[in-house]
């Protein structure tokens, strides 16, 4: 990609420019709008994610500084760049993983930052980043792995008409919340055309992502998720920390003894994701995030 130094301003005559990137085929339509003036409606966003009339994605990364929106100005002081993020059904969800790799991508790719470590600011908070200076993979500092006392729960599938499979599932937020449920083949978890059913609904008032999990060797796990506000995805980078603390935490590999980080190895269908949990409980993951494409919009999907 040709990189560029500035940002073009979302009023231009030909159309408001977007750029599309993924992280591990997570993909996501990216608007700079570094004043915060775009008015960015759920239906828009949703015309923009569609897979056939629009760009297409599982969400969306609007690229505002922290200072020109309400949600961030209290974070400005600790990062220039706020991540609003929006799934791919319009809804605003608090952090996503995946996500915020692409963007510390797209904020290299527009030079405005340089290559070593810098901070975002997320409605999760404040996260930081460390990008490689070959283009290579982006770590982020995904903060601490919230584990309620009693975090039991369970998933059902078979909503989409299979039979229906019902296990028990681990309630962890990362942010964002997330709902982890071991299975002994990825398959079992059927077409997931639907939204698997979590109880206790009481527990998720905001809806769940949902991780389904089997074991592929020692610290080594593969996953298949389902988003809140976009379906079946390639990947979820928040997802994939669920998935690693919860596994951590039933192999007793709990990150403190003997002062050792737990490092674990999250597979998605999407690609690959490590995950590691260091002694204070700060969880770090590290995987790929490029930019493949840019353009204008056309006026037509945001009048
Ligand atoms: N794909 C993301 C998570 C996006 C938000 C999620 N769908 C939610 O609603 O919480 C990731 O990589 O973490």
């Amino acid at each position: 990609m040709r990189r560029s130094r500035t940002i073009v301003g979302v009023t231009s005559a030909q159309g408001v420019p977007f750029l599309k990137g993924h992280g591990t085929e997570n993909d996501f339509v990216i608007i700079p709008d570094p004043d915060g003036t775009l008015d960015l409606s759920p239906e828009a966003v949703a015309r923009l994610c569609d897979r056939r009339a629009g760009i297409g994605g599982d969400g969306l990364l609007r690229v505002v500084r922290s200072a020109a929106h309400p949600e961030a100005r209290a974070m400005a002081a600790e990062a220039e760049w706020f991540m609003d993020y929006r799934n791919g059904d319009g809804s605003i969800a608090e952090m996503c993983g995946n996500g915020v790799r692409v963007f510390a991508r797209y904020l290299e790719h527009a030079g405005l930052v340089e290559p070593g470590d810098f901070a975002v600011a997320t409605r999760a908070g404040v996260r930081t980043l460390h990008l490689a200076k070959d283009g290579g993979d982006v770590t982020v500092g995904m903060g601490k792995a919230e584990v309620p006392e009693d975090s039991e729960s369970e998933v059902t599938v078979g909503v989409d008409g299979a039979d229906g499979r019902t296990w028990s599932a681990r309630r962890i937020g990362m942010g964002n919340p997330h709902a982890v449920a071991f299975v002994e083949d990825l398959a079992d978890a059927g077409k997931l055309y639907e939204a698997p059913d979590v109880t206790p609904v009481s527990a998720f008032p905001d809806g769940v992502n949902v991780e389904f999990v089997v074991d592929r060797g020692p610290r080594h796990v593969a996953m298949r998720v389902h988003e809140r506000g976009a379906g079946e995805t390639r990947s979820c980078g928040t997802g994939a920390c669920a998935v690693m603390v919860a596994t951590a935490r039933r192999d007793g590999a709990r990150p403190g003894r003997d002062g050792l980080p737990a490092t674990y190895t999250v597979d998605v269908p999407g690609g690959r994701l490590v995950i590691t949990e260091r002694a204070d409980g700060e969880i770090e993951m590290t995987g790929p995030a490029v930019i493949v494409a840019e353009g204008r919009i056309d006026s037509s999907l945001l009048p």
